[in-house]
């Protein structure tokens, strides 16, 4: 274990679990960078106290600490977690669909929950690891099962779709600041089960019919995209970890008392304030909506689906069917998990 660093606050403790890998590095990165960061513990199964070291040195105030598997290093660097960061796992190759990585991610995700539910039952929860759309009820199953679940500190991180919609709607439009634009992204994490909502986009801005079902397509294979340009060496990994610090940086400051955070996550729609009419309306518990944040985690689903087009209609029956078989997927592992 190394630590270091100074660490003058230490009100909500960090942890990334995949600290190592290529979204964890630049991501605790962010996080170390963060002046709302206090303190940041970095787990993984290799590599995790070089990385803190290095980023020990940083003259920001969160302090660092590393964490391997020997002597319990999870448990250490889980205990008593405010926020729980999950990127590990294995990422896709070329041909791979984000659901081949099932097999293996299922079991990582399933062991750092238990983890979790077992020294930070009280944490706020995000999962990066693919494939999302059933790695998050996973994880809804192992807290239940700890009797620990709570709905409101469950998210599974949705960002990076909302990062692409601002970018490539930004692109065709000509706006030079895509940051300025805010789309709605919701449903789940893969291919169909994305769903832009163009119309929903604030500030306004009109999408040529010509061009829609292209940019529709660009945002939910954003991550082929990535995939195939790296040629085997993995995924997105440097807009993922922008994506998920914007996303974990928004539920820290919500946790601290910062109101008017908003931003679409997969959570299980029953358990949040305002999720259960949308639930209903989608006819799938977990869903990705735009979350206002706070204290609490999810203090409130907000329904983004009152005037949709058609077109929009039309993406939310597709992504639902597919959500469905990913989501009782989750619940079937969780459930009954292949014997070593
Ligand atoms: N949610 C999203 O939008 C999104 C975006 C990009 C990637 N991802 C997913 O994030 C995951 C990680 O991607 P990556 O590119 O960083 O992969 P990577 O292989 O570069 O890093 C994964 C890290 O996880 C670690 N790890 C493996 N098993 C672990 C365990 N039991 N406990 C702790 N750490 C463990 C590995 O040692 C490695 O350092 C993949 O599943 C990928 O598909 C999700
Ligand atoms: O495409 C992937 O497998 C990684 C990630 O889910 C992404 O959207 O970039």
């Amino acid at each position: 274990m190394v630590k270091a660093g100074l660490g003058l606050t230490r009100s909500v403790p960090t942890v990334v679990a995949g600290a190592s890998g290529g979204i964890g590095q630049p991501l605790s990165l962010l996080l170390k960078s963060s002046p709302h960061v206090d303190e940041l513990a970095l787990y993984d199964v290799v590599n995790t106290p070089g990385v803190a070291a290095d980023l020990s040195h940083i003259s920001s105030p969160a302090t660092v600490t590393g964490y391997l598997p020997a002597d319990d290093g999870a448990k250490k660097a889980f205990k008593d977690a405010d926020i729980i960061v999950i990127p590990a796992g294995i990422p896709r190759k070329p041909g791979m669909t984000r659901d081949d990585l099932f097999n293996i991610n299922a079991g990582i995700v399933k062991g750092l929950i238990e983890v979790a539910a077992e020294v930070a039952p009280k944490a706020f929860i995000l999962v990066i690891s693919n494939p999302v759309n059933s790695t998050v009820p996973i994880s809804a199953e192992v807290l239940k099962a700890k009797n620990v679940f709570n709905p409101q500190r469950l998210f599974g991180v949705t960002t990076l779709d909302i990062v692409r919609a601002e970018t490539f709607v930004a692109q065709l439009v000509g706006e030079a600041q895509p940051q300025k634009l805010n789309i709605p992204v919701i449903g789940g994490h893969s291919g169909a089960t994305i769903i832009p909502l163009f119309s929903k986009a604030s500030p306004s801005v009109s999408i040529p019919d010509d061009k829609y079902d292209a940019l529709v397509n660009r945002v939910q294979f954003g991550g082929d995209e990535v995939v195939k340009a790296k040629d085997g060496a993995g995924s997105a990994t440097l807009s993922m970890a922008y994506a998920g610090f914007r996303f974990a940086e928004k539920v820290i400051r919500a946790v601290k008392g910062e109101k008017g955070l908003v931003e679409p996550s997969y959570v299980y729609l029953p358990g949040v304030p305002g999720g259960d009419a949308i639930a209903k309306q989608v006819g799938t518990d977990f869903f990705s909506v735009p979350i206002e944040l706070g204290p609490n985690g999810a203090e409130k689903a907000v329904n983004p689906l009152e005037g949709i087009t058609d077109k929009e209609k039309a993406l939310l029956e597709k992504a639902t069917a597919e959500l469905k078989g990913n989501i009782s997927k989750g619940v079937d592992f969780a459930h009954n998990p292949p014997q070593k």
